[in-house]
């Protein structure tokens, strides 16, 4: 028996000693996380402070040294006043006049200057602290702006602590408020701690007892942020919500499916997921906050009371005893102020940190929001030329978006030949857009290359390319400026000069739509703005191509659903400038990417993607005569613009497959039918070529 429980307990013995090296090795490892976590904290809010200081005095030199420095000294000199007091009292008791005297004008002169000082002080820090928050707002956009690819627009991560900072940005400015008055009231507190500690040596113990309140804070700090981090996608929604009540663009359709109700209570319950963890960590954080602010205090007052005591009781002065009452009061009173303004600087020490991890972010090119001004698309392009023309070639292409497991797109080998116009085709989903942002070197490719002329795009600085390039987005960005400025962005160069506009309106077919504005180019365009005209949504995506057609001789041209918001004539108008040989320069290689196969049948090359992959390409005729995916899509939308009951009259002359129950005049060109309607018999109206336009223009 017995020796079996001392098998037992050997056994167990076994047992708990590798536990035991495990446990300790788990707390080794948590140890050393937390030191490391303890050591980046502080590297963060050093780097914070860093920025601060520095931004401060880029932005204003003069000011920002007198904010920094002065300020904090005058609260040091503050504390000459208790010692005039002791002098006064002093000399009093002592009827030393001579003694009363220098008291009372070194209390008059340091209450004078401190005061005057620190109105003067109070004033030109409020002018700096409306700078710094500017510069921080110009840097931010940089950020956001500057960086040569879009793909941190795509990344959860980068969203949420944008969100978080967007919501903060006010806090900018405050943030060197905050850094400065803490700096004011530690000075005060040092300056009180000094002079008393000359009369109570005890006194010098009493900064230890801040430590455990300082960690509390910090531990505080943490909690907030990381439940603010947590609940950043929740504000997201929140603001996406707040937004689609109060925006114009949805209006209708929230009245029309009486959306508000269901927005609001959307709203409520964003606002509850993203500020209920956010006030349960404030709340948990405070407990131990109000742990450190009871040790700190109690050894505060304690402290002051055993000097206090010894003064009185002591050998002190009645001065003596003035000096400590008099410190003791400010050190209190510090030590309060200090307890609210650390939450504070704490909280815009953090902000400024979540900032810094926006700049260090991969794709912002980590260089304090001036990303992009040499923004490259890849490696060092200096001194490389992209060639004047050539080919535009895809190897092995192909795009992930972040998060994502699978490729939107790709791999995709592809060659659009110097001069052509190439439409792409595809579901929704398929690709289209993707690979059009790939060719805007809008974002760089996951693998393979892209190159024009033989040169590889991602050598090249991205800007270098993107000169070469004009596109009108199927999300085009409807600018709420002057209309000329709406066109002239598209070439900076040309802003302002009307006859550059005026051309790229007229080879856009939009100079009506400019004719018909009130004071023509002149007009401000937008609801939003004062006295703003607004638009139809055609209108704008003319001025949308307008802009396209500022930069005359481009490389390439990227048209992504150019119709969409089109009426037919203008859609048979833009086909016959891009299409039919009235588009740009003759080498500039055109990509048109669209749903309505009227608008791609004359394309020298057409591609079909299909699940991000190129399924099939060629002309019209061929892909047709082939009767794969693009003869099936063709068919099929041909069948969805006949109206009536279509039937196969004949089979096709030269053999072309003809999906069944489609008439076979609509096969030969449904584009006719797309752009003009059937007469009811499945009958195209009218006897128009596809480019013309209605009215036989
Ligand atoms: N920002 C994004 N983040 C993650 N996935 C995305 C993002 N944008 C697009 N995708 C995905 O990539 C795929 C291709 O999208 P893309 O916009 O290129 O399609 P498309 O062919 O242009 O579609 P459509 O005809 O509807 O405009 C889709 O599956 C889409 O869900």
């Amino acid at each position: 028996m017995r020796k079996n429980a001392r098998k037992r307990k050997n056994e167990q013995a076994v047992v708990r000693e590798p536990a035991g090296k495990a446990a300790k090795a788990a707390k080794n490892a948590k140890a050393a996380k937390a030191d490391r976590t303890v050591r980046a904290v502080v590297r963060e809010n050093l780097a914070a402070v860093r920025l601060l200081i520095g931004t401060a005095i880029r932005v204003d030199r003069r000011r920002g040294l007198l904010v920094l420095i002065v300020s904090p000294l005058l609260n040091v000199v503050a504390a000459l006043q208790a010692i005039g007091l002791q002098w006064m009292v002093d000399g009093a008791v002592d009827h030393d006049r001579a003694q009363t005297v220098r008291g009372a004008l070194l209390l008059l002169v340091v209450t004078v200057l401190v005061h005057q000082a620190t109105a003067v002080a109070t004033d030109v820090r409020l002018v700096l602290q409306h700078r710094v928050g500017l510069e921080f707002d110009r840097r931010l956009m940089n950020l956001c702006s500057k960086p040569p690819h879009i793909g941190h627009y795509q990344d959860p991560e980068f969203l949420d602590t944008a969100e978080v900072v967007r919501q903060r940005r006010g806090e900018f400015g405050g943030a060197l408020a905050a850094f400065v008055e803490n700096a004011n009231l530690l000075a005060r507190f040092v300056a009180a701690l000094v002079l008393l500690i000359t009369a109570s040596p005890l006194l010098a113990l009493l900064p230890l007892t801040v430590l455990p309140l300082a960690a509390a804070n910090r531990w505080q700090a943490r909690l907030v942020t990381a439940a603010e981090r947590a609940g950043a996608e929740a504000d997201r929604r929140r603001m996406a919500l707040f937004s689609l009540a109060t925006d114009p663009a949805p209006a209708r359709e929230v009245r029309l499916y009486r959306l508000a109700d269901e927005i609001a209570a959307r709203h409520r319950d964003a606002f509850a997921a993203a500020s209920g963890p956010r006030e349960a960590a404030r709340a948990k954080g405070a407990i131990a906050v109000a742990a450190g602010w009871l040790l700190f205090g109690s050894a505060l007052i304690g402290g002051l009371y055993v000097v206090s005591r010894s003064v009185i009781h002591g050998s002190g002065s009645a001065g003596q005893a003035v000096l400590v009452l008099l410190l003791s009061t400010r050190l209190v009173g510090a030590t309060t102020g200090l307890g609210w303004l650390l939450g504070w600087l704490r909280r815009s020490l953090d902000t400024v940190a979540l900032y810094l991890r926006l700049v260090d972010y991969p794709h912002s090119g980590g260089t304090h929001g001036n990303a992009g001004a040499d923004a490259r698309g890849g490696a060092d392009g200096a001194g490389t030329m992209l060639p004047p023309r050539g080919d535009l070639v895809l190897e092995g292409v192909s795009f992930t978006y972040p998060g994502r497991s699978a490729p939107a797109l790709g791999p995709v080998d592809l060659r659009l030949p110097r001069g052509a116009t190439v439409a792409v085709v595809g579901d929704n989903g398929a690709g289209k857009s993707t690979l059009v942002a790939l060719l805007a070197g809008l974002q760089p490719v996951s693998a393979g290359r892209i190159a024009f002329g033989g040169q590889d795009l991602s050598e090249l600085p991205a800007d270098q390319w993107r000169a070469r390039v004009t596109a009108c987005f199927q999300d085009f960005c409807r600018f709420e400026l002057l209309a000329r400025e709406a066109v002239g962005l598209g070439d900076l160069g040309a802003l302002d000069d009307p006859a550059a506009v005026r051309a790229a309106l007229e080879s856009a077919g939009a100079a009506e739509v400019v004719a018909g504005l009130s004071a023509g180019l002149d007009t401000q365009l937008g609801r939003t703005m004062p006295d703003g005209t607004d638009l139809s949504a055609g209108q704008w995506q003319k001025l949308a191509l307008a802009r396209a057609r500022m930069r005359t001789a481009p490389a390439l041209v990227l048209l992504d659903e150019p119709a969409a918001s089109l009426d037919p004539g203008s859609e048979a108008e833009l086909l016959r400038r891009y299409l039919r040989g009235n588009g740009p320069a003759s080498d500039t290689i055109t990509v048109i990417v669209s749903h309505r196969f009227s608008t791609v049948r004359d394309a020298d090359l057409i591609v079909v993607l299909d699940g991000g992959r190129i399924v099939e390409q060629g002309t019209h005729a061929e892909l047709f005569a082939q009767g794969g995916r693009y003869a099936d899509m063709y068919t099929l939308h041909a069948a969805a613009y006949s109206t009536g009951p279509v039937v196969r009259s004949a089979p096709a002359e030269d053999g072309r497959k003809v999906a069944p129950g489609v008439h076979t005049e609509l096969a030969v060109d449904p584009g006719e039918v797309a752009l003009h309607g059937t007469n009811g018999q499945g009958e195209p109206v009218g006897d128009r070529a596809v480019g013309q336009a209605p009215g036989g223009q």
